[in-house]
């Protein structure tokens, strides 16, 4: 992609950009990306503010579309200089079949590279997570490690292991000639918890809340760290990538880059708490107000009555036996790659993610306020 500032002639593709980052990423694109000509939006299921956004001088291209279908993926492809690969199926609640999960992370990933490779659009850069890395199924803490920290990435969950699988694709592609003869240059991000505007968990802890009367109850120890990063700093670590992605192809190209920026570490919980306080949620207890023991067994229930259910209605509440594996390892990273390798700083500072998620959770509906 030559540097042209004279006239916008760059064509991305945000493939799940009607999903909570990928609306994000969209909008940042927009915002913040002075080359672009057309902005191809493929999602599933299209929003309706996309309408909004035609309004402009960019293009906006809806495109309502599957991964798992190649020749959908290729069509929206063909033509593009950068993709931007966001849509997944992010389900540690038992919601999809793990076959269903593969195919749309795993296979999905893989339609989307041959059709890089297919129709020659040389850059590509996939939104990977943490969970490549872990917690692992031993429930090994990973204490503010980063990308070179060693690591033993062992999963059994569907979603880990298909996120690992689609980076594996997406990091090995790296370098392979598309069609017109140039090299494909990847790269994949790993985003920790993410946090902001749109977070489907934070508004089910929100509406769990309301539920018991303002009030939700600790289940983790505060001493659990969990690495979380708020959404628009997440977008623009995508939007920065994908501009310097031609221009150190060779630093850049097959790399891994955690998503950070200066939110606090703390538990799961506790962070949540951030935002549902000012909202007029409580959590009680300064300690797990049942023993460890007793979580595992309410589970493990859960995961028995979703099977049990499962021909009658799909019962996905947060607490199940990964989940709450999930919540009690200390995982968070600290590292500054993203900053070394293509200049990444946070966008957006801790106090102005903060005030961004209060102010969309008060909006919710029936606010605790
Ligand atoms: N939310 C997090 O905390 C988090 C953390 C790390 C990484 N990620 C990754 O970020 C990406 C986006 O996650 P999110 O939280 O925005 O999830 P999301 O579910 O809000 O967005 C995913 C989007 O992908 C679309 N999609 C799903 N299946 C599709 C298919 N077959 N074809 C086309 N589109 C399809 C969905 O319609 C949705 O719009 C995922 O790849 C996820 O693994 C998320
Ligand atoms: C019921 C309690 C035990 C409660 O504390 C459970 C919280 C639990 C629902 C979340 C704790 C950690 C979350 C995950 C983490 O933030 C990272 C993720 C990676 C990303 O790619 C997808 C989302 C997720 C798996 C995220 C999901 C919710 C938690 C498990």
């Amino acid at each position: 992609m030559a540097e042209s500032a004279q006239v916008p002639k760059l064509v991305y593709l945000v493939t799940g950009g009607c999903g909570f980052l990928g609306e994000h990423i969209v909008r940042m694109l927009l915002e913040r990306e002075p080359r672009l000509r057309e902005l191809r939006v493929f999602d599933l299921h299209l929003s309706p503010w996309l309408e909004e956004l035609k309004t402009g001088p960019v293009q906006v291209t809806a495109i309502q579309g599957d991964v798992t279908q190649a020749h959908e993926v290729a069509a929206a492809v063909a033509g593009s200089h950068v993709v931007i690969h966001t849509a997944g199926l992010v389900d540690v609640f038992g919601k999809a079949s793990p076959k269903t999960i593969h195919k749309v992370n795993v296979q999905g990933t893989q339609n989307v590279i041959e059709a890089c490779i297919r129709t020659g659009t040389q850059f590509l850069i996939y939104t990977s997570s943490m969970e490549v890395v872990g917690p692992n199924v031993k429930g090994h803490p990973f204490y503010r490690g980063n990308e070179d920290t060693p690591y033993e990435a062992v999963h059994r969950h569907p979603y880990p292991c298909s996120k690992a699988l689609a980076e594996q694709l997406v990091l090995e592609a790296n370098g392979r000639k598309v069609n017109g003869g140039q090299p494909l240059v990847t790269c994949a991000l790993r985003p920790t918890g993410i946090y902001g505007e749109g977070h489907q968990v934070m508004r089910d802890f929100y509406n769990q809340g309301l539920r018991f009367g303002g009030r939700l109850f600790r289940a983790i120890p505060a001493s659990v760290e969990h690495g979380r990063v708020y959404v628009g700093n997440v977008a623009w670590m995508h939007v920065l990538v994908a501009r310097e992605l031609e221009q150190r192809a060779a630093l850049l190209g097959g790399q891994v880059y955690f998503c950070y920026d200066k939110s606090p570490y703390k538990s799961y919980e506790d962070f949540n708490m951030e935002f549902l306080g000012p909202c007029g949620l409580r959590l009680i207890g300064t300690h797990p107000l049942l023993p460890y023991w007793l979580l595992v067994l309410l589970a493990t229930l859960n995961a028995l009555l979703q099977w049990l259910l499962r021909p009658l209605v799909l019962y996905t509440p947060l607490l199940n036996p990964y989940t709450l594996a999930v919540a009690n390892t200390t995982f968070t990273v600290s590292t500054n790659k993203a900053q070394r390798h293509f200049g990444y700083k946070p966008l957006f500072s801790w106090e102005e993610s903060k005030a961004r998620t209060i102010h969309w959770v008060q909006a919710l509906e029936g606010s605790a306020w």
